[in-house]
């Protein structure tokens, strides 16, 4: 394989031409155009952002013989998804102490979120006051007011909280029993978890580090062990008694409440009708997740990290919860989003025993809706998964910067606001999140950050329509059972010279202009090496407003040297040529045969000429072996960052790659 590019004037039947009209504003796109790579974000891998689930057995029991033997059953954690994997044993009885009916200690400041962690952390919310008519309220009956309060005050749909409010007449008003309910049995079960942690932390004061390291999740389980959870059976959606904007000291409460199941990973999920879906996403410090905008996130997918449990760095397969929230963004059902927010250094607040209490908190942000996923290429060089999510309109908007220290300064400020690229920073400048409608693996998106324009209509395909006066010969295939590695046997690789003309990793590492990949009579499977064009597009394409260029097509990730990128497909047309500017998505195969890209047509069409083009096209045939219209496949002629406007020579097909 030879480095660099290397043109030559084509001069021959194989070397066809795409004949496009000349256009003025001709540009070309110089190896160095584009972003700076430097610029480009590179995703990281999941770390894990456990909180650890290490839930030492020994300290259980310890605790489970502290309080005695129940002799019912019941169930405990024995593994990292404490909601899911049980042992059943036999329980303690609860000490009394603990289980005597609680005081509702928490307080709700109406207009701001619910401080939902703030019981028994009056070293911490004492420092903070709540600007605006927030009122610090202890009693469910101001609880009920404050919530009313905000319907009133919020240009909110009321139905949205009719499940707590339900009319007020005469200046009375009248509540949802049940509702209120709810919410008293949340703020009861984070109560309950705050007061275990506290006995567990004075038990274990001055103990090691690595015995206190799982202490909230602990505390969360012994409360399971009391049945002081709620919202045990998981949702998607709202969960009851929680509210958009209440804040958690712990990751551990999240739990407790219901809102996310899962202790240690950023993805909880649910099979619903056979199918899994995200139910909910931890957005914590420790992924390269980042906010776009106020109400778009961007996260990571899990799986990979070497980080997590010494293994070597793999691609993110799309399973589990990467699955999850693929099917979530397919059946646009919500995921609930939590998201941890730092306290500006200089306001955390420091206890009595000149420790700091908390540097971070967790807030419901709602709901929000999987708009797009793609793959790029994390730091250590493997795939990961990125999911696109958008905060469904409507819900209460959160307003960290209210949130104030004595001085009056802002206490919050956004976690992981992170420096991004111009373009990342443009407002929506998606038109269509999918111009393929789910036909290609990956989607297609369309953006216009230029002007107002849509996209000229046509039918997106990813077959090539043929005239009905073609007829398929299919080619003889090959005999092999061995994955096509011996060149020398395949009849596949014979054809290409005794070689195979892909390496194991899909890249084209042949000079042949003509390529024969395996096809329907070989005996191989659809693993085989020789088969690549054929299983379509493998990176996030993106068709873009351009303003010299009207529409090009950039790949959303990295793309090495010699990948396929996509056919360019359209309808097979023989004859003569149309008229007028409907050619430009004409591409002249030669002996009059043309792909029409005008009607019918996919990505392909989008994609703009320039005299050094990072692409370069390759006749492959597999389906038949009709020299005279081949599927034209476009591979990488050079790594391609992320964002890079995919480019082809329009004049000359032939280069090396
Ligand atoms: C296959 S289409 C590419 C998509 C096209 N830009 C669009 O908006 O539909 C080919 C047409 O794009 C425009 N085009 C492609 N490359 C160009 C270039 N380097 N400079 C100016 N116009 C270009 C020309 O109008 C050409 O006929």
């Amino acid at each position: 394989m030879k480095l660099g590019m290397k043109k030559r004037r084509a001069d021959n039947d194989i070397h066809r031409r795409f004949k496009f009209p000349k256009v003025s504003a001709a540009r070309n796109f110089s190896g160095g155009s584009g972003p700076l790579e430097s610029q480009l974000r590179r995703s990281k891998f999941e770390d894990g952002n456990a909180v650890s689930v290490a839930m030492s057995s020994q300290s259980v029991s310890d605790r489970v013989k502290e309080m005695g033997t129940l002799p019912i059953s019941c169930s405990r954690s024995s593994s990292t998804n404490a909601s899911t994997s049980t042992v059943q044993g036999t329980c303690n009885p609860p000490n009394p102490k603990r289980l005597k009916p609680l005081p509702l200690r928490r307080d709700f400041p109406a207009g701001c979120g619910n401080f939902v962690s703030a019981a028994k952390l009056n070293d911490f919310t004492g420092n903070l006051k709540v600007m605006g008519d927030c009122r610090q309220s202890s009693a469910l009956a101001s609880l009920v007011e404050d919530d009313a309060r905000r319907v009133a005050s919020s240009s909110l749909d009321r139905n949205k909280f009719k499940d707590v409010v339900v009319g007020r007449k005469r200046g009375v008003l009248y509540v949802d029993n049940e509702a209120v309910g709810r919410r008293e049995s949340v703020v009861k079960a984070l109560n309950m978890f705050h007061d275990i942690l506290t006995d567990l932390l004075q038990e274990r004061k001055g103990k090691s580090k690595t015995q206190g390291g799982g202490i909230y999740v602990d505390a969360a389980l012994l409360l399971r062990q009391q049945d002081g959870w709620v919202n045990v059976s998981k949702r998607v959606g709202p969960v009851p008694g929680v509210e958009v904007g209440d804040k958690f000291k712990y990751r551990a409460e999240l739990t407790v409440i219901g809102l996310h199941h899962k202790f240690d990973k950023g993805i909880d999920c649910m099979v619903k009708d056979g199918n899994i879906l995200a139910t909910s996403i931890v957005d914590s410090d420790r992924y390269e997740n980042y906010m776009k905008s106020p109400d778009v996130l961007v996260f990571s997918g899990e799986g990979g990290n070497p980080l997590v449990g010494n293994k070597e760095p793999t691609d993110q397969k799309l399973a589990g919860g990467n699955l999850a929230l693929k099917n979530s963004k397919d059946s646009t059902t919500p995921v609930r989003t939590i998201r941890k927010f730092k306290i500006s250094e200089e306001f955390r607040v420091v206890g009595t025993s000149g420790k700091e209490i908390c540097n971070s908190m967790f807030v419901y942000d709602g709901l929000y809706i999987v708009v797009d996923y793609w793959q790029e290429r994390g730091k250590y060089g493997k795939l990961v998964f990125k999911f696109l999510l958008r905060r469904i309109a409507g819900q209460p908007v959160l307003e960290f910067g209210k949130f104030v220290n004595k001085s009056g300064q802002p206490v919050l400020e956004f976690g992981k606001f992170v420096n991004k690229s111009r373009d990342q920073r443009k407002k929506n400048d998606i038109l269509v999140n999918d111009i393929s409608q789910g036909k290609e693996k990956f989607a297609v998106c369309l953006k216009n950050a230029i002007d107002g324009d849509q996209l000229p209509s046509f039918d997106y395909i990813i077959n090539m329509v043929y005239p009905c006066s073609f007829v398929h010969s299919i080619p003889a295939g090959c005999d092999c059972t061995d994955g096509c590695t011996n060149s020398k046997k395949c009849a596949c690789a014979i054809k290409n010279g005794n070689a195979i003309p892909y390496n194991s990793l899909g890249r084209i590492v042949t000079d042949n202009l003509l390529v024969y990949e395996c096809g329907p009579s070989c005996r191989c499977s659809s693993a085989c090496i020789n088969r690549v064009g054929q299983n379509g597009i493998q990176f996030q394409l993106e068709v873009f407003k351009n303003k010299l260029m009207q529409w090009g097509v950039r790949s959303r990730s990295y793309i090495p040297k010699g990948s396929f990128v996509c056919e360019y497909i359209g309808e097979v047309v023989h004859g003569k040529k149309r008229n007028g500017d409907l050619n430009r998505f004409v591409c002249d195969l030669g002996n009059n045969f043309f792909i029409d890209g005008v009607k019918f047509g996919n990505v392909a069409r989008f994609i703009n000429h320039s005299c050094s083009p990072n692409l370069v096209a390759r006749d492959v045939l597999y389906d038949h072996d009709d020299e005279r219209i081949p599927h034209v496949m476009l591979f990488a002629t050079k790594d391609i960052p992320p964002s890079r406007e995919l480019t082809f020579d329009y004049n000359f097909r032939v280069c090396d790659i």
